[in-house]
């Protein structure tokens, strides 16, 4: 079965839909009397109603709820309407006098407020199909309603757009005070429908019969559309029907003409010995197997149970389908010996033989003049093409057709039976089939027809070429998107590497063992050093050792350099005492650190971290000078332990070895068990999270219900064969909505509100730094004064003097001793000795000195590696 249609199925099962569904009204159909209501407000006041065509009822419905309590509402229509409470209804054909008797006898002497039309020429089995057309039903109607209306009464009905829309609107024009037409919103933008309401009606003592003869009134429409007209745009629909099962159809103006059925059979024979299958195929939704020349068909092996069903109903099948019931056919034709192809071939065969009769020259003037012609039809069909464009566009504008969703997706209207070749135009076919063109050498047509097959199923398999060659391009497109993405966006980066848990698993001993260099490139984004080296690698050819190196490390910043420098010091065996205090500050420092340094590992934050670091360095060490001495244990202790990862923002959760690959391996597994570890560490963190928690707790929920909620219908969707870009869409959109209870929220605002208020880990460390001097030099002087209290050679009140300097010396903060920057600038710039005014303390510096100053240390690093290797 074709997917297309079963698209097309699912696409009109719209909001109205469901909307009728859910309030009990038995056809979408229903909201647009509901809008029209709305909008014109006739149903409140009505006290009778007749709805011509209204079964299965959703209009009657809507006036049996909207009009006041004891009114009368009659309908009528061709088939039985399910009874509906207040509502008359009976089976009649509006176009009948029987019909009309029977809302006499109904209504007696009462005329109707309202006159409802909502009808659109359908096929019952007992209906003579095509007696009239929409247009034609619509005056008839409008018959019925001058009968029964009072005066000042309103008529609604549904015209389809056509060269009779003026006509029509005309008569209504001669009966009514004001007529308007106006497109609900829950009509469909591809329907071809409109609705007119008419309002106040006239109500002449005499009518003129002409308004309501459809000769008279569509008198121009017949003369305009010859019957072969009619049958060639029939053809042409059922064409594109079977090319293009899956083509929305825009620029709808309205019925195909001459196709006013909805449901059409016909036996499987004739569709065998026809001469134009695709029309068929387009035409008809079932191919029956009645007689006993068709019962045997069904024997027969060709006729799978696939045909079968293709046959049943035509209307749903995709281009595939008619694929292979047009195989089928030829097959059946050959063994009915009817051999179609064969003719054809022996055609061709004889104009071949005549035309090698002809000498070379009047051959190459016939090829020729063959290519002119064929130009000059081209050209003409294209101009033909852009005039009905043209006129079509002014006509839908003439018409008010034009709905801002014009330019949207099409799809059938289930509430006029849903079939798409109602509204057929002639548009499609052109993409597939030149040759269907209404030209004028429409005479070829015919003769065509089988060629037309070959090459439409040609140019499918074409176009399934040049698709699968488009998706080829488009996924070579995804990847070099994502490639770009890597390389810019750090986030990605960690991203990815999550997914890839394997890899780090392999990471495990990260920070244990190994040399400063290895643990760089697997320590800090393997793929910024492959870059940077890449980087090296070109400038080395024309700039200087010296300087790429220094760039190289800065580049390589935050992550490389941060992790060099912490070797270095690590190496220069600077496990002091100081490393110990850190130690004690070990546990808080993780988490904030880790997320600080998610937001300065990103790569714009590189090449300033590295100038901040050298910026501050002197002050550093002159401050802090434990600070960056502490880091290498940190580290080195945090990794022994959590195993975090190169991106220190992420800790790698050791798995079982053993651990089952199961069903549920998806990708993200991994990162569920990360999250548990976290949460083990941190506590819960998620809003999700603590109102799942809250809802075990209070037992609102058992661990049963949460596995179970787990699994739904879409949990063992297969994710095979998608394409890369489908899957990661899905996964960034395709979220489930989770239920956050308010107070989770608030839970979770409390938390990050006592976080806020902690000390940041600088300052908290600073702090302990300093009272952890402070109680040195304490002990210090405690242990002095006891020596000087000791003392047997001094008097007690030396003794307590100096004790008192001591414990004062003790406890006085050390001020540190200022240093004055003085720059040299203009006339002092190279003046040596003070600077007039400057006391204390100084240092001379001028603007070039930091930068020159810098690129003397980086050219020293740079020997000393040179040296090295
Ligand atoms: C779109 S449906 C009407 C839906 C209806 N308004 C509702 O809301 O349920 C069109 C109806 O017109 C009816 N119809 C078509 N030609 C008719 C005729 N000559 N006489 C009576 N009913 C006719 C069809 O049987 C079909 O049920």
């Amino acid at each position: 079965m074709g997917k297309a249609q079963k698209k097309t199925g699912k696409g009109r099962l719209d909001k109205y839909y469901k909307l009728a569904k859910e309030q009990g009204y038995r056809a979408r159909s229903a909201f647009k009397l509901i809008q029209l209501n709305k909008k014109y407000s006739f149903l409140e006041s009505a006290r009778c109603c007749i709805d011509l065509c209204a079964a299965p009822g959703g209009w009657l419905q809507v006036a049996s709820k909207y009009m006041p309590v004891n009114s009368v509402i009659v309908g009528v229509d061709l088939v039985p309407i399910k009874p509906i409470p207040r509502v008359v209804t009976f089976a009649s054909d509006i176009t009948t006098t029987q019909c009309r008797n029977l809302i006499r006898n109904e209504l007696k002497d009462w005329k109707a407020d309202v006159v409802l039309h909502d009808g659109a020429p359908n096929v019952g089995t007992a209906w003579v199909q095509d007696a009239y057309s929409q247009s034609e039903l619509v005056l008839m109607s409008l018959k019925l309603a001058a009968e029964f209306l009072i005066k000042g009464g309103t008529f609604v009905t549904k015209v389809f757009r056509s060269a009779d829309y003026n006509n029509l609107i005309w008569v209504f024009n001669q009966l009514f005070g004001k007529v308007e037409a106006t497109k609900p919103p829950s009509s469909r933008n591809v329907s071809a429908e409109i609705f007119v309401v008419c309002r106040e009606f006239l109500a002449p003592k005499h009518i003129d019969p002409k308004f309501f003869d459809p000769k008279h009134v569509f008198k121009e429409l017949t003369a305009s559309a010859p019957a072969e007209e009619l049958a060639g745009a029939i053809a042409k629909n059922a064409q594109i029907n079977v090319f293009q099962p899956e083509k929305k159809r825009r620029h709808r103006d309205g019925y195909a003409e001459g196709d006013y059925t909805l449901y059409k059979e016909t036996g499987a024979a004739d569709f065998i010995r026809c001469q134009d299958a695709v029309t068929f195929l387009g035409t008809f939704n079932k191919f029956t197997f009645k007689t006993d020349e068709e019962k045997e068909w069904l024997k027969l092996d060709i006729t799978t149970p696939d045909v079968q069903a293709n046959c049943a109903d035509l209307k749903v099948l995709g281009k595939g389908d008619f694929k292979a019931l047009l195989k089928w056919r030829t097959a059946l034709r050959e063994e009915l010996g009817l051999e179609v192809k064969e003719k054809v071939t022996e055609e061709l065969t004889e104009t071949v033989e005549v035309v090698e009769e002809v000498d070379e020259e009047q051959q190459i003037q016939e090829e020729l003049e063959r290519l002119n012609a064929e130009a000059a039809a081209r050209a003409k069909r294209q101009r033909r093409r852009a005039n009905e464009v043209k006129t079509r566009t002014i006509q839908r504008m003439q018409l008010r057709m034009t709905a801002p969703m014009d330019i949207g997706l099409e799809q059938a209207d289930p509430a006029l039976g849903g079939h798409d070749d109602m509204f057929d135009l002639d548009q499609g076919s052109r993409a597939l089939r030149g040759r269907v063109d209404d030209d004028s050498d429409s005479d070829e047509d015919e003769g065509e027809d089988d060629d037309a097959e070959d090459e439409a199923l040609d140019s499918e398999e074409e176009r399934e070429r040049k698709v699968a060659g488009l998706e080829a391009e488009l996924d070579g497109m995804y990847d070099a998107y994502q490639e770009h993405l890597r390389e810019r966006d750090a986030k990605y980066k960690v991203k990815e590497s999550l997914k890839n848990n394997k890899a780090r698993e392999a990471w495990h001993g990260i920070g244990q063992g190994g040399s400063d260099e290895d643990s760089d490139v697997e320590d800090g984004g393997y793929e910024k050093v492959m870059r940077a080296k890449a980087r090296i690698g070109e400038r080395d050819s024309d700039s200087s050792d010296d300087s790429s190196d220094e760039e190289n490390e800065a580049e390589t910043a935050p992550v490389g350099g941060k992790k060099r420098r912490r070797a270095d010091v690590a190496e220069s065996g600077s496990k002091s005492k100081k490393a110990r205090t850190a130690a004690k500050l070990e546990e808080p420092k993780a988490a904030l650190s880790r997320s600080a340094q998610i937001w300065f590992d990103q790569d714009m934050f590189a090449g300033l971290d590295a100038e901040v670091e050298d910026d501050d360095e002197e002050e550093e060490e002159d401050m802090e000078s434990s600070e960056e001495h502490e880091e290498p244990e940190e580290v080195a202790e945090d990794e022994a332990m959590s195993g975090e990862d190169d991106f220190d923002d992420f800790e790698i959760v050791p798995q079982d070895k053993d651990d089952d690959v199961d069903m549920w391996d998806v990708e993200g597994e991994n990162e569920d068990e990360i999250k548990q570890a976290k949460i083990q560490k941190q506590g819960l963190i998620t809003a999700e999270a603590v109102s799942l928690a809250q809802a075990l707790i209070n037992r609102q929920k058992t661990r049963t219900d949460l596995i179970n909620d787990g699994f739904h219908r879409y949990s063992l969707n297969s994710k095979d064969d998608l394409p890369s870009w489908f899957l990661d869409d899905e996964a960034k959109h395709y979220k489930s909505n989770i239920p956050i209870t308010k107070e989770a929220v608030d839970a979770l605002r409390a938390k990050m509100r006592a976080l806020d208020a902690r000390p940041i880990k600088k300052v908290a460390e600073a702090k302990a730094r300093k009272k952890f001097k402070a109680a040195q030099l304490l002990e210090k002087a405690k242990k002095k004064a006891e020596g000087v209290a000791e003392m047997s050679d001094m008097t007690e009140r030396d003794k307590a003097r100096q004790i008192e300097k001591l414990m004062e010396k003790g406890t006085k903060v050390k001020k540190r001793k200022e240093l004055k920057v003085v720059v040299a600038k203009g006339a002092h710039k190279g003046l040596k000795g003070r600077p007039k005014g400057v006391k204390g303390r100084y240092v001379m510096v001028d603007s070039r000195m930091k930068k020159e100053v810098r690129a003397e240390k980086r050219r020293e690093k740079a020997n000393k590696k040179r040296k090295r290797s």
